[in-house]
Formats: structure tokens, C-alpha cells, sequence
């Protein structure tokens, strides 16, 4: 299969080559970017000419830009949007979110992950990474749904070693069943949940099994002022150091993705940049739950690479990569009472070059030899008049809704706003009737 854009602005977001095409066009043969380049001497005409192109797209009017990478989610909990709201952290887990996912099932988590996948569509998400239960359900939605996929399962052990023991069996099943399938898109991580549900030995464990897996690790770390204290009461240092004393931050065999990080002291964040530890920052649920300010541009500054995640849908309370772009440059500005941090560029970076080369090293950039996964952002709007930088365009003025088109590993998911893979109607239907199922389950209405 070969697709062929033309007449694109391309805002290419490689790093070392191409920066921006004003007339760009790009080719995709079978799963893989092989062309991209100036448009303006009719080249994509010449190239349709001469080979035999599946499909054109006339991209006039639209930004191409590598798709969203969404470093932090909780696919499944797509289904809990809405379901307890305005709580700190400690008390929105203990007596709302856990009591619920206490009842949770299989095909619950089914169709919350489909519905988090078409949200994700919609509002041009092509990557995320991910730390649940009942993982093979997200997977499957993964596989239907055409998007990809870096899946780990959330493992909580409370110092339990019988626990912890089943724990590491059911995130290693999930490593054998599902690394590399659906063509690649779907891979796979270990998930200890955080330094204060889990045993330091524990998460030590977890780190020697993705090792030995060859797969990354995430975890939630420092993301409330509770967790800090909780930390230096216990154990005389920050979950950061924590860690470090059993070398978990060590990425040299897998990549480590450290999510929220609101807490960091600056030699938490020297740490993080020596040991090439990748940041997620998920702004939009760290304001709602009132868990503080991550110091994002102190962390750029340091050479961390810096990611972007909007959480679940619980404390966000949407998927939506556009929202998340927007408030993390407004954050760090109003945190740091400077106008000059976190500038849109840099946000985009962070949720497409940075997220995708976590998630898959061909992924984030759109340069030949990488993965075609891409989207068009419609300009032939209004909020998208005048546009005189493309990079405050996307995080100032553009919505997840100005997303007209997808493409993942080389095919079409979403063609001028229509979803192509999945039914709409019947995602939205099941995920709603299965959210309400649950809320009486767990005894909420
Ligand atoms: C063990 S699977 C993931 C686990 O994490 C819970 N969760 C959702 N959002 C957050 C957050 O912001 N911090 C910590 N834990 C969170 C989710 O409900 C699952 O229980
Ligand atoms: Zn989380």
C-alpha cells in the first residue's frame, strides 16, 4: 500500500534534519516513510507519474505533523470519566477509584480502552503508554483500533511477597503474549505502581524482569507532597533516592519512564538527566488533583527528556493531547512567573519527538525511514486565522477537534474526520452502558 500527501505544511519535528516545509509533500510505502520533501516544483505529481500510487491526499489547508504521543494512561479507566471529582490524590484512590476498580471486569475494560482509543483518534493521539489491569483487553482494543501501544500491567504489592510474586507472573505473561504483535504496534512494559505501594525490593524485581525481558519500566513517582513525606518519614530520603539505592533509574539495557514528578528537588533532577530517565509530565491531573507543579523547564534546562501524559480519565478528565500541550506551556509559565518558559515548540517536542522515541525509536519524527504514523490538522478553521507560527498554532490555538485525518504504521484510521476502523456509535453505546454497569457494581448509584 503506498499513500502519497501533498500540498502539506509540514512541520516535520526532526530534530537534526528538516524543520518545516511550507509546500511539502510525503510518501508512504507499505508501513514506512520513503519521501519527503519540497512540493513546490510538482514533485508529488512527478512521483505519482511515475509510480503507482494507492491512494493521494490533497493536503492543502492542513499542518502534517508527526501524531501525539501520550506518555501516561490508564486506558481502561476511560470508563471512570467523571466518576469522582475535586479530591486530593490519597483520598480520591482510597475511597472512590479503588473501591470501584474492585469490581471491574474484563470486558469493562474492553470497552474503556476502545472508547479511550477513539477519543485518542479523535484528537490525534497515534502513540500512548499505559499501566492497568485486564491488559489483554487493552490490547485487543490496540490491535481492533489500529493504534499503538506500549502496555504494562499496574502491579501493586503493599510489601506483600506472595502478592508481589503474582504480580511479576502476570506482567511477564503479558510481555510473552503481546511484544511486537499487531505488526509492532503493540509492545509491552513492567509497571510497578509507586515507591509508596510497592516495596522498594519489589520494584527492584520488576526492573530485574524487564531486563531480563528486554523491555522498559514505568512507575509513578513523587507526584504529591503525601508521597515525599511519606517517603522521608519512612524511609530518611525522596522515592528518587529510593530507588537509585537499588539502581533502578540505571537505563542503559531498558528505558525507565518516570510519570508526574511534581516534587523533584534539583538533585532529583540532576539524577534524572545523568541517568537518561524520561519524564512524564501530566499537568492537567496534577492541577486537579492539586498535587502542585512539576519544574518542567528546570528539567528541560537539565537535559531531561521530557514527555507529556494526560493520566486516566479520572483525573483529567479527557485524552485530549491538544489540552494537555496548552496547559503545560501555560503552567510552567504562571509557576515559574515567567512568559518565556516552556514555549510551544518546545511542548510539541515534548509530545511528539520525545513521547514517540520512548515508545518506539522509529516513531515521533516524520524523516524517511520512520514509522508512518501521522496526522493532519485542519487550518480551514476559525480559530486557525491568522497563523503566523505553526508551533503557537498547535499549543495556543488549535483543538483536539481541528484533527482531520490519522495514519498509523502506514494505514488510514481517520480520513477527513471519519473514523475508518471502528464503529463510533457502538464504542460510545457498550462503553456507556458498561460504565454505568460498573457504577452500580460498586454501589455509586
Ligand atoms: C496499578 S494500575 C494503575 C493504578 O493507578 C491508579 N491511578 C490512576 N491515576 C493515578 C495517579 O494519578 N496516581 C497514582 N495512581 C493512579 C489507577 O486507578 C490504578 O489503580
Ligand atoms: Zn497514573
Amino acid at each position: 500500500m503506498s499513500i502519497l500527501i501533498k500540498n502539506a505544511y509540514i512541520a516535520t519535528m526532526d530534530k537534526d534534519g528538516t524543520g518545516e516545509i511550507q509546500n511539502g509533500f510525503l510518501l508512504i510505502e507499505n508501513n514506512l516513510i520513503s519521501q519527503i520533501g519540497d512540493n513546490s516544483n510538482g514533485t508529488a505529481d512527478k512521483i505519482a507519474a511515475d509510480k503507482g500510487i494507492d491512494k493521494i491526499i490533497d493536503a492543502k489547508g492542513a499542518i502534517l505533523m508527526p501524531g501525539l504521543s501520550n506518555t501516561h494512561t490508564h486506558l481502561g479507566m476511560t470508563l471512570l470519566r467523571g466518576y469522582a471529582d475535586d479530591m486530593a490524590l490519597k483520598d480520591w484512590l482510597e475511597a472512590q477509584i479503588w473501591p470501584a476498580e474492585a469490581n471491574l471486569t474484563a470486558e469493562d475494560v474492553y470497552w474503556g480502552s476502545l472508547l479511550g482509543c477513539l477519543e485518542m483518534i479523535r484528537s490525534g493521539t497515534t502513540a500512548f503508554c499505559d499501566m492497568y489491569f485486564f491488559m489483554d483487553e487493552t490490547a485487543k482494543a490496540v490491535e481492533k483500533a489500529g493504534i499503538r501501544g506500549c502496555l504494562s500491567y499496574g502491579m501493586i504489592e503493599f510489601g506483600d511477597v506472595e502478592k508481589g510474586n503474582k504480580e511479576i507472573a502476570v506482567n511477564e505473561k503479558l510481555v510473552s503474549d503481546w511484544q511486537g504483535k499487531a505488526n509492532g504496534r503493540i509492545t509491552t512494559m513492567f509497571g510497578p505502581h509507586a515507591p509508596n505501594t510497592c516495596s522498594q525490593a519489589f520494584i527492584a524485581r520488576a526492573k530485574a524482569a524487564a531486563e531480563k525481558a528486554g523491555v522498559g519500566v514505568q512507575i509513578h513517582v513523587l507526584e504529591t507532597e503525601a508521597e515525599l513525606n511519606y517517603m522521608k518519614e519512612n524511609f530518611d530520603m525522596c522515592s528518587v533516592h529510593h530507588l537509585d539505592a537499588v539502581d533502578f533509574w540505571n537505563t542503559s539495557k531498558v528505558p525507565v519512564i518516570a510519570a508526574h514528578c511534581v516534587w523533584m528537588s534539583d538533585g532529583d533532577i540532576r539524577l534524572f538527566a545523568e541517568k537518561g530517565v524520561t519524564v512524564s509530565h501530566n499537568p492537567i491531573s496534577n492541577m486537579k488533583l492539586a498535587s502542585g507543579i512539576a519544574p518542567i523547564q528546570k528539567m528541560l534546562d537539565a537535559g531531561v527528556s521530557v514527555t507529556l501524559g494526560t493520566d486516566g480519565c479520572a483525573s483529567n478528565n479527557t485524552l485530549n493531547m491538544f489540552e494537555e500541550m496548552k496547559t503545560a506551556a501555560l503552567l510552567q509559565k504562571v509557576g515559574t512567573m515567567s512568559p518565556t518558559a516552556l514555549p510551544a515548540k518546545a511542548v510539541v517536542e515534548m509530545a511528539t519527538i520525545n513521547g514517540g522515541r520512548v515508545i518506539d525509536k522509529q516513531t515521533g519524527a516524520l524523516k524517511v525511514g520512520n514509522k508512518a504514523d501521522m496526522i493532519l490538522v485542519d487550518t480551514n478553521k476559525a480559530n486557525a486565522a491568522p497563523i503566523f507560527d505553526v508551533y503557537s498554532h498547535l499549543v495556543y490555538a488549535a483543538a483536539g477537534s481541528d484533527v482531520k485525518t490519522m495514519i498509523v504504521d502506514g494505514k488510514i484510521l481517520m480520513e477527513d474526520y471519519k473514523i475508518l476502523v471502528l464503529d463510533e456509535k457502538e464504542v460510545i453505546e457498550k462503553a456507556n452502558e458498561r460504565a454505568h454497569s460498573l457504577a452500580a457494581r460498586a454501589q455509586k448509584c
